[in-house]
């Protein structure tokens, strides 16, 4: 058991399906990033991110602290290197949810890991479970939906697809996937 990457366009439900895999496999441990994004209401610093300014995150990345780091829809964002490497080297399974860009350089850096894609049931409900969430702004919404019609063509890049028709079956999907060798 150790490093499972899920992947997936925006909007697919993967915060939504990682919660759902916390309840059922309490064990998991998921990286908190970093990001310049705006904390959304009801996000906290250090829960769902570390919230923090472009200066900051120059300096991460110039200090080495990301095992990745990516630019998504104008924000950036970075997988912190130390407490992934603690979690790893104590041989406990680990969980990264972040896009493309990144999961392609965390399957350089560590290759062992496992790339697990989160897809919907069909575009026109990506569409609206994006809208339907209402957290951002139509202009940012178009900029993520054309994100996400390029990273909907790396599928074949990944281990092991998950269809997020059902949220439910998506997690458990997804425990079994974090549990095999
Ligand atoms: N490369 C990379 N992507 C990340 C990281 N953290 C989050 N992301 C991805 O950045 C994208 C935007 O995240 P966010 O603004 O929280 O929006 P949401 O995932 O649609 O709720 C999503 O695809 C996340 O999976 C990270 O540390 N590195
Ligand atoms: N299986 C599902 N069926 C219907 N709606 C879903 C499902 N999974 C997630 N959603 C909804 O879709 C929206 C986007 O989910 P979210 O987890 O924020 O996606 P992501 O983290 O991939 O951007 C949310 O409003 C969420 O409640």
């Amino acid at each position: 058991m150790g490093l499972t990457v899920l992947s997936g366009p925006s909007g697919v439900g993967k915060g939504t399906v990682v919660a759902a895999v916390r309840r059922l496999f309490p064990d998991v441990w998921v990286s908190v990033s970093a990001t310049t994004r705006a904390p959304r209401p009801g996000e906290t610093d250090g829960v769902e991110y570390h919230f923090v300014d472009d200066d900051r995150f120059d300096r991460m990345v110039k200090d080495g602290e990301f095992v990745e780091h990516a630019t998504f829809a104008g924000n950036r964002y970075g997988t912190p290197r130390a407490p992934l490497e603690r979690r790893l080297d104590d041989g406990l399974p680990a969980l990264l949810e972040i896009e493309l860009q990144g999961a392609r350089q965390v399957r350089t850096a560590i290759p062992s890991a496992r790339f697990v894609f989160l897809t919907p049931p069909s575009w026109d409900e990506l569409v609206r479970r994006l809208t339907g969430r209402g957290t951002e702004r139509p202009e940012v919404i178009e900029r993520r939906l054309a994100r996400a019609r390029v990273e909907l063509t790396a599928e074949p890049e990944f281990d092991a697809v998950v269809v997020n028709d059902d949220v439910e079956a998506a997690a458990a999907r997804l425990v079994s996937l974090l549990i095999t060798e």
